[in-house]
């Protein structure tokens, strides 16, 4: 059924804190230990806002799954905030069915894929989903922000692309970069989608760092019964991390983050830090990781 108009609801927030950590610390730790401290599970669950905070850049993940009315966007108290974007910019992204999102009475309607800015000091912010059958999964991340930017939708045809990789290499893909500065300014806050071709596999080979930045890669279509290995730590101390549908995994500065999949599958990328720079990356040879 669509829906016209939403009761507002009352969403339940969970938020959870991961300390930064060191790669000394990292190389002693166990499968367990490496899953509790990088992964991050159960974005999406109905009514709810859930949220893990980085302390690598303060950076937030969370997702919202709206099915019985709108769901406000509520500072939690860990931020002690009088709101959300009270000093944060956020962006999301929707990875479900059609989404409507409104911001300080601005109705942005998100479709599958499409992306969204909002600027530091709004207020009101509200998510809902325009299809009960098909509930928009609305992906969020958001950083500190000391000025305020337009906010402003990416629709695909806004994003840049870069189509990279090929079929030998089992990596071609296409790098759409939605809120990057070439796209929309934004304080820090840089975000796109990847999206591997039929029989590509490998994401982000070469391998990089970019001690400039911290990054956190949520993977998407991922279809039932594959996975994706996730590949992290520094270059010569590599460590993994199997990766299962619509769930994240954060990247220290200091660690690479590229993964091959048992299929081809879809992430989206989100980073903050020093620069606002794409291309400060430190690349690894291939040959030389360990
Ligand atoms: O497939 C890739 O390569 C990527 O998507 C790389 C990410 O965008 C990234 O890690 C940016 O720093
Ligand atoms: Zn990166």
């Amino acid at each position: 059924m669509q829906h016209t108009h939403t009761p507002e609801i009352a969403p339940q927030t969970a938020f959870e804190s991961r300390y930064a950590s060191s790669p000394a610390e990292v190389q002693g730790m166990n499968t367990a230990q490496l899953r509790r401290q990088f992964l991050i599970q159960d974005l999406f669950v109905p009514n709810q806002f859930r949220w893990t905070l980085s302390f690598f850049d303060r950076y937030l993940t969370g997702g919202v799954l709206p099915v019985d009315g709108s769901c406000p966007l509520v500072a939690p108290e860990q931020l002690k905030a009088a709101y959300f974007l009270e000093r944060r910019e956020l962006g999301v992204i929707n990875v479900g069915g059609p989404g409507r999102i409104i911001a300080d009475g601005t109705i942005y309607d998100l479709g599958y894929k499409e992306a969204l800015y909002l600027g530091k000091g709004t207020r009101a912010v509200e998510f809902s989903s325009m299809d009960d059958q098909a509930p928009a999964r609305l992906y969020l991340n958001s950083t500190p922000a000391h000025q305020t930017y337009p906010s402003r939708k990416i629709a695909r045809a806004d994003a840049n692309q870069l189509n990279l990789g090929s079929v030998d290499t089992a990596n071609e893909r296409t790098i759409n970069q939605m809120l990057i500065n070439q796209v929309l300014p934004t304080c820090q806050l840089q975000m796109g989608m990847t999206e591997l071709k039929t029989g590509s596999v490998w994401n982000t080979m070469p391998a990089h760092v970019h001690d400039r930045r911290m990054e956190v890669y949520f993977y998407f279509e991922v279809p039932e019964g594959q996975a994706v290995c996730h590949l992290m730590g520094e270059p010569q101390e590599t460590r993994h991390i199997w990766v299962h549908n619509e769930e994240a995994v954060i990247s220290p500065n200091w660690s690479i983050h590229a993964g091959a999949g048992t299929s081809n599958y879809t992430f989206i990328w989100g980073m903050a830090g020093e620069n606002l720079d794409y291309g400060d990356m430190d690349f690894c040879a291939i040959n030389e990781l360990r």
